[in-house]
């Protein structure tokens, strides 16, 4: 990148290194037309000095609520509890800030207003979903209906708070069980790390109370598999993804290279899909 170049670029910052930010992190420092990795947040600096030194351009490394004070675009990947931490602070400054973590935006909703009286953006990519630009463009008219069928290999699911507050036992099953059956906004609640495409679809649909879900525990399965089904007044559509997991079960490959081809859109001069 010439001097000129990289002082007009956008600078991005990445709000936690783990399976979904160090693959943002490695293509924005491999090069994106007319972006650059400014910054980053890390819960344990010593875990990811090597990653980071590997870099061939190191980002500044910042406590998660200061991202903003050096970028245009924040990213968030972290842990949804850390949401309002990353997101508050760079709205305010009318900053963008892509959320990956979606399913925490529901509890935390204010922030879109804040963004708006500030300025600054929620961006929420198609993560690991398919499809939103039709569900997008069926909810200019109207959307009847939007269910969701979510199926995940059970070492995809351990821990989510709905089996632990259940007592139930995914560990030996012999077939698949449905966990859960319910709105977008319940499942997030008791699925907060697996069901953040639920509630990326229901906001670009019709909403987290009338977008349906379930979700399955299914030992058959070695990814994690969406259906979805979209009843509206200018079309009918089924769409299907069945994500390759990356080095963290819950998420699928696919997330990271999501958030990848959003970022590259923002200074692309051919941009493709809505
Ligand atoms: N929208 C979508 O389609 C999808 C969203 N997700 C969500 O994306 C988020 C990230 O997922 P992964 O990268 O797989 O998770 P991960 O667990 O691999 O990485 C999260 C990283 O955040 C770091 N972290 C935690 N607290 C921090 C803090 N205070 N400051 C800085 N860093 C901190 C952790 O150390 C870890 O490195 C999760 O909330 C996940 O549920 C996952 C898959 C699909
Ligand atoms: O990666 C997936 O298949 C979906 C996922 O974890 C999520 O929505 O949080």
């Amino acid at each position: 990148m010439t001097e000129q170049r990289a002082s007009s670029a956008l600078r991005v910052a990445i709000a936690g290194l783990g399976s979904i930010g160090t693959k943002i992190a490695t293509a924005l420092d491999q090069g994106i037309e007319g972006l650059a990795l400014s910054a980053a947040a890390v819960r344990d600096p010593a875990k990811h000095q090597a990653f980071i030194g590997g870099l061939r351009h190191p980002p500044k490394i910042l406590p998660i609520d200061q991202l903003g004070e050096v970028a245009d675009i924040v990213v968030e990947c972290a842990p949804s509890s850390q949401l309002r931490a990353i997101v508050e602070p760079a709205v305010k400054r009318g900053k963008a800030v892509v959320v990956v973590s979606v399913g925490g935006l529901l509890d935390n909703f204010d922030l879109v207003d804040l963004a708006r009286a500030n300025g600054g953006r929620i961006i929420v990519p198609t993560g690991a979903l398919i499809g939103l630009d039709a569900v997008n463009a069926a909810a200019i008219g109207t959307i009847h209906s939007v269910k969701m069928v979510t199926r995940k290999p059970i070492d995809g699911l351990k821990g989510a708070p709905f089996i632990v507050q259940n007592k139930i036992d995914i560990d030996n099953l012999g077939e698949p069980l449905k966990l859960f059956e319910g709105s977008a906004r319940e499942a997030a609640k008791g699925f907060p790390a697996n069901v953040n495409v639920a509630v990326a679809l229901s906001l670009a649909g019709i909403g987290p109370d009338r977008t349906e879900i379930q979700v399955w525990a299914d030992p058959t399965v070695t990814r994690n598999v969406h259906r979805i089904e979209v009843e509206a007044d200018s079309a009918r559509f089924s769409m299907g993804i069945e994500n390759i997991p990356s080095e963290n079960p819950k998420t699928g490959l696919i997330t990271a290279l999501s958030v990848i081809a959003l970022l590259k859109k923002q200074r692309a001069t051919l941009c493709v899909g809505t």
